[in-house]
């Protein structure tokens, strides 16, 4: 069976505390990615709207232009700090997502940043599946009044370790995109995501339990810490989740970082003990074969 992981990997989430200023959000993400890097951690990843509280009123004031590619420091902040932040680390960085106006269109999307362990760019993910609910005297989300869908599914390819599919909260609901990418052979599916104290404990973490036993990889689940001044109260609860769907981490409510040495051996096990990765029917469900 084909490596899927090439070398274990140290995954760190940083369940980051952000408030409303910006420069402050990324002086604390640069800390606590350091601290991940000084455990060990070989891949860390930010929350969804990692340097902004998240709402649809914050998205245009929070808003960094990204293209063309590179931007100035001016037009996107984020950018040069992730980018350093991820060389100082030495390590890939995963900067959960920002809000993000493209400057032809003047669109805004839901954006993740992918730096390598050098400071380079290797991958973005625009929020494919924008969060427009409605759970009557609950919680009412429409992130499509502001925002955009991004138009592309994401696979990151770390060469030292393998694919890693990429997905921004929301994403997560629908099973299609991380079957691609576990197909295409990648060893995690990470969602950056903020899911609330209604949908949360109903399904965030049987969603990554989910993803994990469909596809047998490993899914990594990065949310803010909860911050109860805010108007949007996080869920929290990043969690790392085996090919076995086993919880290897969970967090609670604060900040913290969760981490979880991730290898091929349990990829490789998994698959043997329940085979059904050569017991699929594509001749019956050809438009999933990842194949397309
Ligand atoms: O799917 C959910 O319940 C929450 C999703 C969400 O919070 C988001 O996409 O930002």
């Amino acid at each position: 069976m084909a490596a899927f992981l090439k070398k274990p990997l140290k995954l760190a989430l940083v369940q980051l505390a952000s408030g409303v200023d910006k420069t402050a959000n990324l002086t604390h993400a640069r800390s606590k990615v350091l601290e991940a890097a000084k455990a060990g951690a070989g891949l860390i990843v930010l929350p969804e709207c990692f340097n902004s509280p998240y709402g649809t009123a914050h998205f245009p004031k929070y808003a960094e232009t990204l293209l063309p590619s590179p931007p100035t420091k001016e037009q996107s902040p984020s950018f040069h700090a992730l980018s350093a932040i991820a060389a100082e680390a030495n390590a890939y960085l995963v900067g959960g997502s920002i809000p993000e106006l493209e400057p032809t269109t003047k669109k805004y999307y839901n954006t993740s940043l992918v730096f390598s362990p050098s400071g380079a760019l290797i991958g973005t993910h625009r929020k494919t599946h924008l969060f427009d609910i409605d759970i009557p005297g609950k919680i009412a989300f429409r992130e499509s009044d502001v925002l955009s869908p991004g138009n592309q599914l994401t696979i990151l390819d770390l060469p030292e370790y393998g694919k890693v599919g990429l997905a921004i909260c929301y994403d997560i609901r629908f099973p299609e995109a991380a079957m691609i990418a576990a197909r295409k052979g990648a060893f995690l599916l990470l969602y950056p995501g903020a899911f609330n104290t209604t949908t949360g404990p109903l399904h965030w973490e049987l969603l990554g339990r989910a993803r994990a036993v469909d596809n047998q990889t490993y899914v990594g689940m990065c949310s803010p810490a909860r911050d109860m001044d805010a108007d949007y109260h996080a869920y929290g609860h990043s969690l790392v989740a085996d090919p076995g769907a086993h919880i290897l981490g969970m967090a609670d409510e604060k900040e913290t970082i969760v981490y979880a040495d991730l290898d091929n051996e349990t990829i490789k096990n998994i698959r043997s003990s329940i085979p059904i990765y050569t017991q699929r029917r594509f001749d019956l469900y050809p438009d999933v074969s990842g194949e397309n």
